[in-house]
């Protein structure tokens, strides 16, 4: 499938989000971060600017933020507006039971908690991300968080846990490790394929050094996954 195909799917689940949950009596929208959620952003540009400029948008990175901003949008964060009406981010794979892999753009820790200051958390993303099981399509691992001086020590861990492939992110355009928006590194663990995401979070959150883990279980409400033929396919609980 063609790159602007992919991104037609994206723009088509992202817009349906957009319309079925996003309600003009909400004032605190959580706006998440990746490719898919530019268009979520773009679908919120184009509503009534008077409603736009009762409501207030709290971004879970430098990304949204700055798109947020650029597009006028009044910005604020969870230490502000704590109790959020609806979160709407992608993911890098969503299973059967609406868990998912986040953190692809290094940004989970913040997705996490905005996702979960929010009365309902909404997923969007292409076909590509449709999984029965997490570790299926997504292989790179699931995205860990951790404060940099602990990077070694917990990387071991998890090689101990069975993620042989556990590596430190690396930056492309910079020399060294990924740092992430709140100055921590990333581990990427690959577990193949997790028939458990839930007792591998809670495991993996014990670690010390760990800040964050990429799996959200059992937070999703709704997923949007924009189809191949230009059709949306919206997974419940
Ligand atoms: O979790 C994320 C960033 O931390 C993103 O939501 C995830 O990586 C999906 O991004 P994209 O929409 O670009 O595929």
């Amino acid at each position: 499938m063609s790159s602007s195909l992919i991104e037609q799917a994206k723009q088509k689940a992202a817009y349906q989000a957009v319309d079925e949950h996003v309600l003009p009596s909400h004032r605190v929208i959580g706006v998440g971060s990746g490719s898919t959620v530019v268009h979520v952003i773009n679908r919120l540009l184009q509503r009534d600017p008077e409603l736009n400029a009762k409501t207030v948008f709290v971004p879970t990175s430098f990304q949204s933020r700055g798109i947020l901003l650029d597009g006028g949008l009044k910005v604020g964060d969870v230490e502000q507006y704590p109790n959020v009406d609806v979160t709407i981010d992608g993911a890098d794979e969503v299973d059967s039971q609406l868990n998912a892999i986040k953190g692809g753009g290094g940004a989970h820790l913040q997705e996490k908690v905005v996702a979960e200051a929010a009365n309902k958390f909404v997923i969007v993303a292409d076909y590509r991300k449709d999984s029965k099981l997490l570790g299926e399509q997504w292989t790179k691992g699931v995205p860990i968080e951790v404060v940099p001086f602990a990077w070694r020590a917990v990387q071991k861990k998890l090689q101990d846990m069975g993620s042989k492939d556990a590596e430190l992110r690396m930056a492309v355009a910079k020399a060294g490790p990924v740092v992430t928006d709140n100055g921590n590194f990333l581990i990427d663990a690959p577990f193949g394929l997790i028939r458990e995401p839930a007792q591998l979070l809670k495991d993996l959150k014990l670690i010390t050094g760990v800040v964050e883990v990429g799996l959200f279980c059992n937070m999703a409400e709704i997923a949007y996954f924009g189809c191949e033929d230009g059709s949306v396919r919206i997974r419940t609980k």
